[in-house]
């Protein structure tokens, strides 16, 4: 979904990985960095850097740069990353095991807070500190919680049915990892996440290269 009054969706798209360049910098104990720097680390030109951040405001002085821990502050608050985002996570298999474990989410402001699976056999088991949770009580953890966006690890022919009821329970935003288009609502954001697609798009590269 884009809205012609907000800055295109490809900027803020690269605004996480602006503020994770300056995380990194400020682990280095760089204070300040010039945009050709930031771009490098990034693989943007200087001038896509000064262009993105001139949606949002005035940042960083001509000749001395920005200061990384200010444009971070910024760039946080842009991104609404100093509120807490609860998250429910979908389909607890073999992926979804594994972003239920991962630890990466937490320190970005995000937290996975609830389990869900339909699977009999699951439900009730714990992985890490939360408890798989029967996914017919979806809507109720959502309202209960607040919740606005969730993780899809379930079977692709699956994804569209659990997408429906979690927007009818409140959800805003979906991350899924099915290979599966799905369906919602204007005001719903869905990204993918598709690993196969993504090796499917460089295998054409080598093929072209056998064929030479
Ligand atoms: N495993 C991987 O490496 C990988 C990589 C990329 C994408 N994916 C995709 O991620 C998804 C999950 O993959 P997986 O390997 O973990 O599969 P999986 O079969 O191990 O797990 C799927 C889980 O979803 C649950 N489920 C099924 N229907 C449901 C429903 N209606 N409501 C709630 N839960 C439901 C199942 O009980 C199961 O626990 C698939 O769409 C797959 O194509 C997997």
């Amino acid at each position: 979904m884009e809205r012609s009054d907000q800055p295109p969706d490809v900027v803020i798209r690269r605004l996480p990985l602006y503020a994770r360049s300056l995380r990194y910098l400020l682990e280095e104990g760089i204070h300040s960095v010039s945009s050709q720097e930031l771009g490098e680390r990034i693989n943007v030109t200087a001038a896509q850097i000064r262009k993105d951040l001139s949606y949002f405001g005035e940042f960083g002085k001509q000749g001395i740069g920005y200061d990384v821990e200010k444009l971070l502050h910024h760039i946080e608050r842009i991104l609404g990353l100093n509120q807490h985002w609860p998250v429910v996570l979908v389909g607890i298999g073999l992926l979804g095991q594994a972003i239920a474990r991962y630890e990466g989410f937490r320190s970005e402001g995000i937290e996975i807070v609830a389990l869900f699976d339909s699977d009999p056999a699951k439900i009730g088991q714990r992985v890490g500190d939360l408890v798989i949770q029967d996914f017919a009580n979806v809507r109720r953890v959502v309202a209960e919680k607040q919740v606005k966006l969730a993780i899809i690890a379930v079977p692709a022919l699956q994804a569209q049915r659990v997408a429906d009821v979690l927007i009818e329970a409140g959800v805003r935003a979906i991350l899924s990892y099915a290979p599966m288009i799905l369906q919602v609502p204007e005001d719903v954001w869905v990204r993918y996440i598709d690993p196969v697609a993504v090796l499917q798009s460089m295998t054409y590269y080598l093929a072209r290269e056998q064929q030479h």
